[in-house]
């Protein structure tokens, strides 16, 4: 039965994986992530009744990356309905690495593939409503407060200027949009949008919140209110199970099997209906970017406890 995870069992298992802590590589091209401790492991599942079960470093906080993207993509889908969100981004894997420029030249019409490769989240950023970045953000956090119930989450200035100021492929994949009209506007500012929206802090207890509002359909875990229309929620889950793990998502979904989404930074989400969100954070990653001791533990626990949706 899947609600017999106990802390007890979710401590063995990460203790079990733990020594898998040095395999693989802190990321590193975004020079604030690699002060990250490769020591620094924690899990969470947070279930759709509310009940939550943690183990390890589960205070510390770390940066979505890419997991914003998910995020993102369903204020953006909010916002603006997803007729035009799908008219500017994709819905298709690339089978690229998240940063590749290669298929923008090759799709026609030109829009990037998917919301969860970097040109596609890039311009999805574009999309969330507001005049600065600061409102665009700002409007990210808020939403991120209604979805954990807690106000203090923000962004880390450090990780976000280390990016911003670093970050040349991205700011290629926005002129290259721009060319194509799919952003308009400062490259510069839905940059700087887009490194706040990847620096947003949180810790596995908070992530995995969000998972299981994403697995409730979109609704709050204790009041039920809507706080994401449920065809986007799935439209977002969906997008975690054929993109969600870059270029690996094929095999996740074979190996795993729960709808996820990994960032640079060693944070993996998972979300399963009916079930609740799971968090998971080691820092170290494999050649494609996802978290070692995360995909470890994450097979592990779907292949004892039946979690795999297929
Ligand atoms: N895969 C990721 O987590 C990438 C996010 C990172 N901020 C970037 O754009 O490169």
């Amino acid at each position: 039965m899947k609600r017999d995870i106990t802390e007890t069992i979710l401590e063995d298992w990460l203790e079990n994986v733990s020594s898998f802590a040095y395999d693989g590589q802190v990321a590193n091209y975004i020079p604030a992530l690699s002060k990250q401790d490769p020591e620094n492991l924690a899990v969470a599942i947070h279930y759709i009744n509310g009940e939550r079960i943690c183990a390890g470093r589960s205070d510390v906080s770390f940066t979505l990356q890419s997991i914003s993207k998910v995020i993102a993509l369903a204020l953006a889908l909010m916002d603006n309905g997803e007729d035009y969100v799908f008219d500017r981004v994709g819905m298709e894997p690339t089978g690229d690495p998240f940063h590749s420029i290669y298929r923008l030249e090759q799709h026609r019409p030109f829009k990037p593939l998917n919301p969860m490769i970097n040109a596609g989240a890039l311009a999805v950023s574009h999309m969330i409503h507001g005049d600065t970045p600061e409102e665009k953000v700002g409007r990210l956090l808020s939403f991120i407060h209604e979805m954990t119930d807690d106000h203090s989450i923000s962004y880390n200035r450090e990780v976000a200027s280390s990016e911003f100021e670093t970050a040349f492929l991205n700011r290629s994949l926005l002129f290259y949009m721009k060319q194509h009209q799919i952003v308009t506007g400062s490259v510069e500012e839905t940059l700087d949008a887009y490194t706040k929206q990847c620096s947003i802090e949180l810790n596995v207890k908070q992530l995995a919140r969000i998972g299981a509002l994403f697995a409730n359909e979109g609704r709050d875990l204790e009041s039920g209110r809507r706080i994401i229309p449920k065809h986007l929620a799935r439209i977002c889950k969906t997008f975690m199970v054929t993109c969600g793990m870059y270029d690996a998502s094929g095999s996740f979904a074979i190996k795993v099997g729960i709808p996820a989404k990994s960032g640079v930074s060693g944070a993996v989400l998972g979300s399963l209906n009916g079930f609740g969100g799971i968090a998971v954070y080691g820092p170290s990653l494999d050649e494609k970017g996802n978290s070692v001791v995360g995909m470890r533990l994450l097979e592990l626990l779907s292949n004892r406890y039946d979690l795999s949706i297929f």
